[in-house]
């Protein structure tokens, strides 16, 4: 395990509305010009590497911006909030490159039992998450800024957590990174909402989709909130109601927009984002779109699914500069595991569904 300063750990982060901290206050007659600290990247055992944190540049942009009003949109068993945008789209662009080339990405794979038949689903797009839900917290780490065999301590208990509890899960829970964690805190004043999971999505072109589906698995609670900030390439956002079928919506999502979904919308609505056939490449997002929706996990078997369906066991990808693609990084692969996760549980259906994503394409 490598070493980390002290100053690189943190349980609570200042309001974001704070400029960050500085190590020695600065001296009277450099008051003007204050220089802006850039905090070290936030590391954790559970992490593949290191994950950077926003520069002090971005972090300004990001919480120095007066939104304009969102615009509601109602209609029979749905509520959503949707903010256009929510970040500029300069800063937007920035966060957009930033997170790309960041953050640890997979694209992963599990059989499902279709007619008796084990069939392996590829999920169409990258994904990770960072998070735990709310039965448990990461333990901090000691001064030396090392960290013992615990990681998770219980909520109510206060002590560490059974090892048996995350056994579902295909890697540990990772704590959310500086980055994600700032964006989360924004959201959640923003929105009035508390969250414990950050679930993002990289669509790499139009080739790459999320079929029909919706997020109300029990764990999440009752008409659970969710929000879901787009950065990157505008793609449709397709909604339909379960059961009335002449209600539906079409929301193109652009860089910097959010949505957030309430109320019965989860359990009465299915939501997609289609494959589409034209190709936009190049430019500064190279055909790419990324998503991250914010939720609250209420029930331990939360954690189990979303790091199963969202990190499972094969490669870590990384943005590579040069070659403006994913690549898999050789060193961080696991050794000797499946790359294919057994599936259980309702968080797959999304992918499973291959006839409604072709029946969606241009
Ligand atoms: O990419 C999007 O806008 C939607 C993502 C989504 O629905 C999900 O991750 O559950
Ligand atoms: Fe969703």
């Amino acid at each position: 395990m490598s070493k980390r300063p002290i100053s690189s750990f943190f349980t609570k982060l200042p309001p974001v509305s704070k400029k960050p901290r500085l190590k020695t206050p600065p001296k009277e007659e450099e008051e003007e010009e204050e220089p802006q600290e850039s905090t070290p990247p936030t590391t954790h055992p559970s992490y593949p590497h290191p994950i950077s944190s926003l520069p002090p540049s971005l972090l300004t942009l990001l919480d120095t911006y007066t939104r304009p009003t969102p615009r509601s949109i109602i209609k029979t068993d749905l509520d959503l909030t949707f903010h256009q945008p929510f970040f500029p789209s300069s800063t937007a662009k920035s966060l957009y490159s930033f997170l790309r080339s960041t953050l640890p990405f997979y694209r992963v794979t599990y059989t499902i039992k279709r007619g008796g038949l084990e069939t392996i689903v590829k999920t169409p797009r990258y994904t990770t998450v960072f998070g735990v839900d709310n039965h448990s917290y990461f333990s901090p780490a000691d001064k030396n800024g090392k960290y013992d065999d615990i990681f998770l301590i219980d909520a109510k208990t206060k002590k560490a957590i059974n090892k048996e509890r995350y056994k579902s899960c295909t890697c540990r829970p990772r704590p959310i990174p500086q980055c994600l964690e700032i964006l989360k805190n924004i959201v959640e004043r923003e929105s009035g909402e508390t969250f414990n999971f950050v679930l993002v999505n990289y669509y790499a072109d139009c080739g790459d989709s999320i079929s029909y589906h919706s997020d109300d698995e029990s764990f999440l609670g009752p008409n659970p909130t969710i929000a879901s900030l787009s950065l990157g390439t505008t793609r449709d956002f397709l909604m339909k109601h379960k059961e009335d079928k002449s209600l539906t919506l079409k929301l193109p999502l652009s860089n910097g927009e959010l949505i957030v979904m309430k109320g019965a919308t989860q359990r009465k609505w299915l939501h997609s984002i289609p494959k589409r056939s034209s190709t936009i490449t190049g430019g500064w997002t190279n055909g790419g779109r990324i998503n991250i929706t914010f939720r609250k996990g209420m029930e331990i078997a939360c954690t189990g699914n979303y790091y199963r369906y969202n990190v499972g066991n094969g490669p870590v990808y990384r943005w590579d500069e040069g070659k403006a693609e994913m690549v898999i990084c050789e060193s961080e692969m696991k050794d000797g595991k499946d790359s294919s996760a057994v599936a259980s549980g309702s968080g797959i259906l999304r992918d499973a569904i291959k006839n409604e994503e072709e029946q969606e394409r241009e």
